[in-house]
C-alpha cells in the first residue's frame, strides 16, 4: 500500500505539532469556534487530532454512519465545513506539506461531507 501522508509526516508525534497549529486556528475563528464552546480543551484536542489523523490517512478511519452520529444535532452547514478545511490547509502549509498532498487530504475529508452536514 502507498505510504499515507500521516506516515510521511512521521506519525503521531508530528501530527501533534500540526494539531497545535490547527487547534489555534479553529478556536480563533468565530465561524466555527462556538461549536466548541462547551467542549473542554482535552476533547477539543482530541477532535482536532482525530480529524487530522483521518484527513491524512492515519489510523481511525471513520465510516459515514459513525460520523453522522457524532455530529448529530449540530446542524453543520457548508460554511462550517469549508472553514475547517481552510484551517486544515493552512496548518499543513505551515509544515511545508506539498500542495499535491494537501489536495489529497482535502479530497479525503470531503468524502465525509454529506455524512456530517445538516445532521
Ligand atoms: C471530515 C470531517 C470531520 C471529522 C472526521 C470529524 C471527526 C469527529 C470525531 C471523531 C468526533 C468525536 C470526538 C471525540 O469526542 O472523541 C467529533 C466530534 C465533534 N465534531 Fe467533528 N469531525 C469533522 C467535522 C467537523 C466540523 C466541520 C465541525 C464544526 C465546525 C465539527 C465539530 C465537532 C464537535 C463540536 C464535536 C463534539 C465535541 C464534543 O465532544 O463536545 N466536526 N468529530
Amino acid at each position: 500500500m502507498q505510504e499515507s501522508l500521516y506516515e510521511k509526516l512521521g506519525g503521531r508525534d508530528s501530527i501533534e505539532k500540526v494539531v497545535d497549529s490547527f487547534y489555534e486556528k479553529v478556536l480563533a475563528d468565530p465561524v466555527v469556534n462556538h461549536f466548541f464552546e462547551h467542549t473542554n480543551m482535552d476533547k477539543q484536542r482530541k477532535h482536532q487530532t482525530k480529524f487530522l489523523s483521518y484527513a491524512l490517512g492515519g489510523p481511525n478511519q471513520y465510516s459515514g454512519t459513525s460520523m453522522a452520529k457524532v455530529h448529530e444535532n449540530m446542524n453543520l452547514q457548508p460554511e462550517h465545513f469549508t472553514a475547517i478545511v481552510h484551517h486544515l490547509k493552512e496548518a499543513l502549509e505551515e509544515f511545508r506539506v506539498p500542495n499535491e498532498d494537501i489536495n489529497a487530504a482535502v479530497k479525503h475529508v470531503n468524502t465525509l461531507r454529506d455524512d456530517i452536514l445538516y445532521k
